[in-house]
C-alpha cells in the first residue's frame, strides 16, 4: 500500500529501549516496543453515520451549533418566574397559555402569570423555572405550588449546555460508539471522518491441524486458533482476510506469507514460533523480513514472533507480523497482552487502556516473580467487593478453561504467590472477547 508509513527498523527501535532483551522481555517492555514499531493507517474516509460504528475518528469534530439550541424545559408543567416564588407560603399563578415540545408559546407573561409547558418545549420568554405538575394543584386558571416545591432555575436546561457551538465534541482518534453516534446525531452530522479499516490477515500453522469437514487423522486436532482468532478481530472492526491452515512446507508458507503482506496491513500467525524442528515458520519469516523471536517473560505465552515482513521485487509491500505461539489459550492471551493494542493503534484509535477490576482471590494462587502471568478466572459479586476464583487447570493447550473464564487475572511481573483473599487484578472478558 502506497499509503504505508515507513516505520523505524526493529534495531532503531530496539536502541531506544534499555536493558531490551529478546530472550527473557518482560511483558511492559514488549508492548512498549510494539507501540513504537507499528505503522498508522493514514488514508481519511467519510463514512455515513451508522457506519461509523467502532471505527476511530480521523479528525476533530467541533459543534457547529449550540445543543439544545435554546432553553428548554426538562419537565412537563409551568413555567414561571423564580423571583415570584414566596418563600412563607403557597403561589398562585394565572395561565397565559401554552408551549409544546418543539413549539415556543408564542404570548408574554405578564407578572402573576405562568405558561402550561412540556417537556422540551422552548422557555417562553422572561421566565426561567418550571414546577412539574405533579407538585401542583389547579384552581379555575390559576396554578397552585406550595411552598419550597422548586427553586429559581429549577428544570430548565439551557442553550448549548450539552454542547456549546465551537465546542469540540469529539477527538480525533476516538473509538466510536453507540453513545458517539448518537451524539454526532444531535449535531446533525450525516457523515463522519473515520481511518479506513485495518487489513489484517491470518492463518494457522502446523501439519497436524485439520479444518473443519475433514476427518480427524491419527494425531491430529482441529484448527481452533483460526476460529478465536476471527471471533476477536471481528469484535476489533478489522477486515479480515483468513487464509486457512498453512503446511509445515517452506513453499507453502513461503506463498501465504507473500499473499498476506500485499494485501494486509498486519498479519496473525499461529504456531511454529518456538524450537520444534518442523518450525519452517520461523525460517520464512526471516526470510521474507525482519522478524525478532521473543521468549516474553510471561506465562502462557512465552514464544512469540514480532516484525514486518515484505512481498520483495519492486514495489514491495509489507505488514506488521505478529507470529504467536500455537497453544490456543497464548493465542489469546498475546492477542489480549499485545496485538489488540497495536492492531488499534494502527487502526488511529487513541491509546485507551482497558480498566482492571480489583476482586479477592478466592483460593491461592502459585506465582514466581519475574514473570506475568495470566490465569483464567471467574469474576463474581460478593457483596459490595468482587471475588474471583480459577477456572481449573490452567495449561496452555486448555481452552475450556478460556471459555469457561470471564476474566483474566493478570498477576504482575513483580508480583509472587497469592494468598487465599489477597486482592488481585482482573481483565473482565465483557467487551472484550
Ligand atoms: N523445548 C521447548 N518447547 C516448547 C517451548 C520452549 O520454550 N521450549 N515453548 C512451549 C510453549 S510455551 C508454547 S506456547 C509452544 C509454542 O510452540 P509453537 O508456536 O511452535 O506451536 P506449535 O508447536 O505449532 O503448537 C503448539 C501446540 O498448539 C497446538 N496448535 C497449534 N496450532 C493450533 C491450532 N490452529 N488449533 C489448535 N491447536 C493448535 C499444536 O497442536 C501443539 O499442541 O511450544 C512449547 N514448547
Ligand atoms: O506460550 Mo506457551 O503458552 O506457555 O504454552
Amino acid at each position: 500500500m502506497s499509503e504505508r508509513l515507513l516505520p523505524p527498523s526493529l534495531q532503531q527501535v530496539a536502541s531506544c529501549l534499555s536493558g531490551y532483551d529478546p530472550s527473557a522481555l518482560p511483558v511492559a517492555q514488549a508492548q512498549e516496543f510494539i507501540a513504537r514499531f507499528v505503522p498508522r493507517v493514514r488514508t481519511v474516509e467519510k463514512v455515513a453515520l451508522r457506519a461509523a460504528l467502532g471505527r476511530s475518528l480521523a479528525a476533530d469534530v467541533v459543534s457547529p451549533i449550540d445543543v439544545p439550541s435554546h432553553d428548554n424545559s426538562a419537565m412537563d408543567g409551568y413555567a414561571l418566574r423564580g423571583a415570584e416564588l414566596a418563600s412563607d407560603g403557597p403561589t398562585r399563578l394565572r395561565i397565559a397559555g401554552s408551549g409544546l415540545a418543539g413549539q415556543q408559546f408564542a404570548g408574554a407573561a405578564g407578572p402573576g402569570e405562568c405558561v402550561r409547558i412540556m417537556t422540551g418545549a422552548v422557555m417562553p420568554v422572561g421566565l426561567d423555572t418550571v414546577v412539574p405538575q405533579e407538585f401542583t394543584a389547579l384552581e379555575g386558571d390559576q396554578v397552585v405550588i406550595p411552598a419550597g416545591a422548586v427553586r429559581t432555575g429549577d428544570n430548565r436546561r439551557l442553550r448549548g449546555e450539552d454542547l456549546a457551538l465551537g465546542q469540540p465534541a469529539l477527538r480525533r482518534g476516538k473509538l466510536l460508539r453507540p453513545a458517539d453516534l448518537g451524539m454526532l446525531a444531535s449535531l446533525g452530522q450525516a457523515e463522519v471522518p473515520v481511518w479506513r479499516r485495518l487489513r489484517v490477515a491470518f492463518f494457522s500453522t502446523g501439519d497436524e491441524l485439520r479444518s473443519i469437514g475433514e476427518p480427524l487423522d491419527a494425531g491430529c486436532v482441529y484448527d481452533s486458533n483460526r476460529y478465536t482468532l476471527h471471533g476477536m478481530l471481528q469484535r476489533l472492526g478489522v477486515e479480515l482476510l483468513d487464509l486457512g491452515v498453512v503446511r509445515d512446507d517452506a513453499h507453502a508458507l513461503e506463498a501465504a506469507f507473500r499473499e498476506a503482506a500485499d494485501s494486509a496491513d498486519a498479519i496473525i500467525t499461529s504456531g511454529g514460533v518456538s524450537v520444534g524442528e518442523a518450525d519452517y515458520t520461523k525460517q520464512v519469516m526471516k526470510q521474507l523480513g525482519e522478524v525478532a523471536f521473543w521468549k516474553i517473560a510471561m506465562r502462557p505465552g512465552r514464544p512469540m514472533a514480532f516484525g514486518r515482513i515484505s512481498t520483495g521485487g519492486p514495489g514491495s509491500k509489507s505488514a506488521v507480523l505478529f507470529g504467536l505461539p500455537g497453544n490456543p489459550v497464548a493465542v489469546m492471551v498475546t492477542f489480549y497482552a499485545f496485538v489488540r493494542d497495536a492492531l488499534l493503534a494502527m487502526s488511529g484509535a487513541a491509546s485507551a487502556p482497558l480498566p482492571l477490576l480489583r476482586a479477592r482471590a478466592v483460593e491461592a494462587i502459585r506465582k514466581k516473580p519475574g514473570r506475568t502471568e495470566y490465569q483464567r478466572g471467574v469474576v463474581e459479586r460478593d457483596g459490595t467487593d468482587w471475588r474471583v476464583r480459577i477456572t481449573g487447570s490452567q495449561g496452555s493447550g486448555i481452552l475450556r478453561s478460556m471459555s469457561e473464564a470471564n476474566g483474566l487475572v493478570v498477576l504482575h511481573h513483580e508480583q509472587g504467590s497469592v494468598a487465599a483473599g489477597d486482592w488481585v487484578e482482573v481483565l473482565p472478558f465483557e467487551g472484550l472477547v
